[in-house]
């Protein structure tokens, strides 16, 4: 039987949302078939943190790993997708569900995820849940929203707390379509040498 899987990455183009004051993505045409040319090749502009991707702890402390760096166990391999929407600001301990123990864990926010325009006012996750996923076993978390802390935040307390339970951390999944429940995750970063973060192609996939 063949497992299905869900593309949880959301394509790059032009117009892909971005951070306010951040990078556009670009794509432009360095040589095009026809004209002296055999082949089409291009050229990409875009910022570390464009569309769905991967934080090196590098994007938080001075001192820590690149993305290149880190190791890939934790973005292979059995995770759990947690319904998230209505938590408000800050997804807390009392919203994660009984038994929630999984090396992955990612959460839904969007009720629509917001494919066309940057939203201001996500759901941020509360550094005392990161603790408690911690604390538990959890590698990696994930979520839909643009960042595990707030927008405004000056604090990063989220960031903070992955920082110093070592956890990866994916930003930007498109979780619509996929039921919650135990997935399969593949989400491998773009091993860009000194990067503070890295597009991902990610998907989840059936258990078998
Ligand atoms: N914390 C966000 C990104 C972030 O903070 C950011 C991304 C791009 C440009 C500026 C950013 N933060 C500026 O304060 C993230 O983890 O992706
Ligand atoms: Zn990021
Ligand atoms: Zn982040």
């Amino acid at each position: 039987m063949t497992r299905r899987i869900w593309d949880i990455s959301q394509p790059l183009r032009p117009g892909l949302p971005v951070w306010p004051g951040d990078t556009a993505f670009r794509q432009t045409s360095t040589w095009q078939m026809g004209e002296g040319s055999p082949v089409n090749v291009s050229a990409l502009t875009l910022s570390t943190h464009a569309g769905t991707h991967a934080d090196a702890p590098l994007h938080y402390a001075d001192d820590a790993p690149d993305i290149a760096s880190v190791e890939l166990v934790p973005y292979l391999g059995e995770c759990l997708l947690i319904d998230a929407r209505g938590a408000g600001a800050l997804i807390l301990p009392e919203h994660l569900p009984d038994l929630a123990a999984a090396e992955r864990v990612l959460f839904r926010t969007f009720d629509t995820f917001p494919h066309d325009a940057w939203v201001d006012e996500t759901t941020a996750i509360a550094p005392e849940t990161i603790n408690l996923l911690a604390a538990q076993g959890t590698r990696l978390v994930g979520l839909d929203g643009p960042s595990i802390d707030p927008q405004t935040s000056k604090t990063m307390d989220a960031h903070l707390a992955v920082l110093r339970h070592d956890i990866r951390v994916l930003e930007g999944l498109m979780l619509d379509a996929v039921p919650p429940g135990r997935y399969e995750l593949i989400a491998l970063p773009m091993a860009i040498a000194g990067g503070d973060a890295a597009p991902v192609r990610a998907v989840l996939r059936e258990l078998a």
